[in-house]
């Protein structure tokens, strides 16, 4: 570690060398970030570990240097993280995550590409308005859909419910909480009705963010939920999920 670092990141300028990277590929899980680095990129550098937000350095197979960070859960964390990515010279940002359907035709081990998101999170409010778009940029939101394509990953283009809780936000009653409120009854249902596709947690504040502060952003999830059947996470599935989700990023930004 070089010279000054961003005090949540847990590096600096100086760390990322004469040719900086503009693109990151961001996880919640520090994991996910890991092991996004270790086997899409080369040249692997560790940056740092600061409270979980591990970060890396590599390289695309075209030489291209390139981010994997860690948003950590929730619009909050990740609202930190994206500043300071942002100060630091970033400026393309694909969230890989993963969500729960709320659409029987969007299954488990499929991938859900945000087109936009409906933002119900604190967090974008120190942002922007409440009623400002959370918009995926389009070009790399295209550049996701071929890529899918390309890789014949089952994938679904559409609206995601950005939420703050993944028990309470997305209407989960097997849970700590004895009393789900009125206004939450029945939520999920309304927006299957409203054609929106996934749950998550983070896409809404970064596309308002992404708005705001003049970046590309676009989302990848991973579906390891299917809210139509169960509020259960589908352990079978879910690396081979996260595997295309990656893959799918991956190849967006090497072309
Ligand atoms: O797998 P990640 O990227 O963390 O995304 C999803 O998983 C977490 C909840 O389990 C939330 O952060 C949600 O958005
Ligand atoms: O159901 C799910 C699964 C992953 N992440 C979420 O936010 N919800």
């Amino acid at each position: 570690m070089t010279g000054k670092q961003f005090y949540h990141l847990g590096f600096g300028q100086e760390d990322l060398g004469n040719s900086p990277p503009t693109i990151a590929l961001l996880s919640g899980d520090p994991e996910r970030a890991r092991l996004i680095a270790q086997t899409h990129f080369r040249d692997v550098r560790l940056l740092s570990e600061n409270r979980g937000l591990n970060s890396y350095l590599g390289y695309l197979a075209n030489n291209r240097p390139i981010l994997s960070a860690t948003s950590g859960m929730g619009a909050p964390s990740l609202s930190i993280v994206v500043n300071e990515l942002i100060q630091l010279g970033i400026r393309q940002i694909i969230r890989i995550g993963t969500c729960g359907s709320i659409q029987s035709h969007v299954s488990v081990g499929s991938i859900v590409i945000s087109s936009a998101a409906l933002c119900r999170q604190g967090a974008a409010n120190d942002i922007a308005p409440v009623e400002y778009p959370a918009v995926a940029d389009p070009f790399l939101t295209v550049a996701l859909v071929k890529a899918a394509q390309e890789l014949g990953v089952e994938h679904h283009l559409g609206i995601t419910a950005s939420v703050d809780t993944f028990y309470e936000g997305q209407e989960r009653t097997d849970s700590a909480n004895p009393y789900l409120m009125r206004s939450l009854q029945g939520i999920t249902a309304e927006y299957r009705q409203l054609n929106i596709l996934n749950y998550e947690m983070e896409c809404g504040t970064l596309f308002k963010m992404a708005g705001v502060y003049q970046f590309a952003a676009a989302a990848v999830c991973a579906v390891v939920a299917q809210r139509t059947v169960s509020e259960n996470i589908i352990y079978s599935q879910k690396d081979i999920a996260i595997e295309n989700a990656i893959a799918t990023a991956v190849r967006a930004v090497s072309g």
